[in-house]
């Protein structure tokens, strides 16, 4: 089976590693100086699931260079979507399964509509992973987790087949693919954008205790946004995010959003507040404190 992974930074690097683990034909895709290290180094891992491990898969600039693929993992940031939709498109065939595994809410429906050819999955991870400066990739806690579902359950199932491994990865088709979809992105809109927002990690929520009330604003805020859409999430969404990002994970967790933001690179904002922001507008949802740190996260970032 020909596989390939594009866009190899946390998410990516940790996907990559759990195919190359598995299967022989991986190839990667990443650009200049990654590309070059990861040719050179290979792909190494420091991980708390997967221990420390160096893999030596194909690893190419130009897509093309690959031929058609049977599974293509897309794992770059939403705001990069497109473009590596675009260098993949020789890649893809009508039997080519392509799974975009971003945070967001609409990646899924931005590559169907994008791509002429292929069988789309619509896909999320609960994962903390990140690069380092020498292109290594350090997945850290003791979770890592798929969800991921499509149209034809069997395009799904395929997906689940390559990715659950267990103590690695799980992996599973949800009940209810909308809400997990928006469970995660309420999450994201919440715990990515305060923890951007005040450049910390979960315990720098703690103090002053106004970011703790914040926070969970953030999730009431977006709770109602996805009701106003009639999404069927539970009634008590915000308190039980509220209550597993603040007790049941470390305190010195943090979001891919703030880890950016500390690092002076490009943020998903427009992908969390942003698009929260508009579609609140469009139903006429009052959400004061998501527009105001979306403005403010602007002022911030620009
Ligand atoms: N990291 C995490 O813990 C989590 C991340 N997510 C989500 O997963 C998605 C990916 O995030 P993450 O892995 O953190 O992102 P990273 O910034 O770590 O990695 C993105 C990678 O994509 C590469 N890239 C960008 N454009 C292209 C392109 N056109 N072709 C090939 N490669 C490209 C970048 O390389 P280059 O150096 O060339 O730009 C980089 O290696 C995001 O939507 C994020 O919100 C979700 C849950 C947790
Ligand atoms: C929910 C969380 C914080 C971890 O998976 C995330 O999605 C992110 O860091 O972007």
């Amino acid at each position: 089976m020909k596989l390939m992974v594009t866009g190899i930074g946390g998410v990516g690097g940790y996907i990559a590693s759990v195919l190359c683990a598995n299967h022989k034909e991986v190839t990667l895709i990443a650009r200049k100086k990654r590309c070059h290290a990861l040719q050179e180094k290979g792909l190494v891992l420091h991980s708390e699931r997967m221990g420390e491990k160096i893999f030596h898969p194909t690893v190419l600039e130009n897509p093309a260079d690959a031929g058609i693929q049977d599974v293509i993992f897309v794992c770059v940031k939403n705001f990069s979507l497109l473009e590596a939709l675009t260098a993949i498109q020789p890649c893809i065939d009508s039997h080519t399964i392509i799974v975009p595994i971003l945070n967001g809410i609409d990646h899924y429906e931005t590559t169907c509509r994008f791509l002429k050819e292929g069988i789309v999955i619509n896909a999320l991870i609960y994962i903390t992973a990140a690069y380092n400066e020498d292109y290594s990739i350090t997945q850290t806690g003791d979770y890592a987790r798929v969800l991921v579902d499509a149209p034809n359950k069997e395009h799904a199932q395929c997906v689940v087949s390559l990715l659950n491994h267990a103590g690695i990865l799980d992996c599973s088709i949800p009940q209810n693919m909308d809400v997990e979809m928006w469970t995660k992105f309420i999450t994201n809109c919440a715990y990515n954008t305060i923890t951007a927002r005040y450049q910390c990690t979960t315990r720098g929520l703690l103090n002053p205790p106004e970011r703790l009330q914040e926070f969970h604003t953030l999730l009431e805020e977006a709770c109602f946004v996805a009701e106003a859409k009639n999404i069927p999430i539970p009634y008590d969404l915000a308190d039980s995010v509220f209550d597993r990002m603040t007790q049941h994970r470390t305190l010195d967790a943090t979001s891919s959003m703030a880890r950016d933001a500390m690092a002076h690179l490009p943020i998903e904002l427009e992908t969390f507040s942003g698009y929260l922001v508009r579609t609140a507008h469009e139903s006429e949802v009052p959400v004061p404190l998501s527009e105001r740190i979306y403005k403010e996260l602007k002022g911030m970032t620009e």
